[in-house]
């Protein structure tokens, strides 16, 4: 039985949103369907063929010679690289009516092209990211498992996931805390065998001080808390290591090492998976009801309306939410 096309929501349309997703398409239009919740018009103007559906099953029809659109239009004129804030409300309902899709078992999974924080919160919007609104969204869908949001961002052999996600660097030592460290360790166990096929998912774990605290003379983070959180997740079943100076987990030997790296804020994560490959990382939610990716990059405003925009990671973010849905749906 052939799966549910998979579903990306335009995101920012003032961004370089609508310009990798018509690449995109342009590139894949040969593979599997996936459609689009956005402004179709918008679309049509990157130089594609469009096709606005009804609903998600009629994509596989036209995906071969245009791309498939739940139309959905922006209120207010778009100018590329100028958000203007009196769209912010249709990107957010892009984003819920993509997810009510999945949930609904219409589409297999969502694919976020970029969205620009702060139009948004200029809107009102009240959550970080994606992410969180996202595990809103899904909050009262049934999960088995350990409920997420986990953001895990991924480049060729490397998956990189975040314990804290969008905070001041100096808020992170009090909110590395033994209980968030288990969360996340449970909830990417459990997405490695989920949505990996990883049967015995091998976990490792970041330090947050120079060379992992060098016995308590660089902070006690680590034997204070990470240890022993590391120890009650062994003591569960979870393969994990003890917290690992964070300089020397990422090299080529070893990220042979393990399957996915717990580390403990934004740029200790994103840093070794942008610097290993900008171009083809995707950022995957983790620990949500639905499958969820996106690339790793932004609304690239500066260069949004010139053509120049590389589709790469959203190419990337679509395969692995079709990675992700297949795993899913073979359990
Ligand atoms: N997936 C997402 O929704 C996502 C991810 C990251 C940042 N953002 C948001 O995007 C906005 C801009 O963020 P930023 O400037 O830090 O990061 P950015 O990724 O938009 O831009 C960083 C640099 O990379 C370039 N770049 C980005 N994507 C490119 C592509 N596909 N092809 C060619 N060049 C590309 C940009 O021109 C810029 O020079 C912010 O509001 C941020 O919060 C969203
Ligand atoms: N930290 C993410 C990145 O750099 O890729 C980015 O802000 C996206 O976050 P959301 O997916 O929560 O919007």
């Amino acid at each position: 039985m052939s799966r549910a096309p998979l579903v990306l929501s335009l995101g920012e349309p003032a961004g370089i949103g609508p310009e990798v997703v018509a690449k995109a398409w342009t590139a894949l239009r040969s593979e599997a369907p996936f459609f689009v919740v956005g402004d179709a018009w918008l679309l049509a103007a990157q130089g594609i063929a469009v096709s606005e559906i009804d609903h998600p099953s009629e994509a596989a029809t036209s995906f071969g010679r245009a791309l498939p659109v739940l139309h959905h239009p922006a209120p207010a004129p778009v100018t590329a690289g100028t958000p203007d804030v009196r769209n912010a409300g249709v990107v957010a309902d892009w984003i819920e009516k993509s997810v009510a899709l999945c949930l609904s078992g219409d589409a297999s999974g969502l694919v976020t092209a970029p969205i620009a924080k702060a139009p948004l919160y200029a809107a009102g919007f009240r959550f970080p990211g994606h992410t969180e609104f996202i595990a809103e969204l899904t909050a009262d869908a049934p999960l088995d498992g350990t409920r997420g949001p986990v953001m895990m961002l991924t480049a060729r052999d490397l998956r990189a996931c975040l314990v804290t996600i969008h905070l001041p660097l100096d808020q992170v030592p009090e909110m590395v805390t033994a209980e968030r460290v288990k969360r996340t360790a449970r909830v990417v166990h459990e997405a490695m065998r989920r949505d990996f096929g990883i049967a015995r998912p091998r976990l490792a774990m970041a330090a947050l001080n120079p060379h992992a605290g060098e016995n308590g003379a660089l902070g006690l983070q680590e034997i204070e808390v990470l240890r022993p959180a590391a120890e009650a997740l062994r003591a569960e079943g979870i393969a994990i290591t003890d917290p690992l100076p964070a300089d020397t987990m990422f090299h080529d030997e070893a990220r042979a090492t393990y399957d996915a790296a717990i580390c403990l804020y934004h740029d200790q994560a994103l840093i070794p998976v942008k610097t290993l490959d900008f171009w083809g990382g995707v950022n995957a939610t983790l620990g949500l009801p639905i499958v969820r990716t996106s690339p790793d990059h932004g609304t690239g405003f500066e260069i949004a309306g010139k053509g120049v925009a590389r589709p790469d990671s959203l190419i990337a973010a679509i395969c692995l939410a079709s990675e992700m849905a297949a795993a899913r749906a073979s359990r």
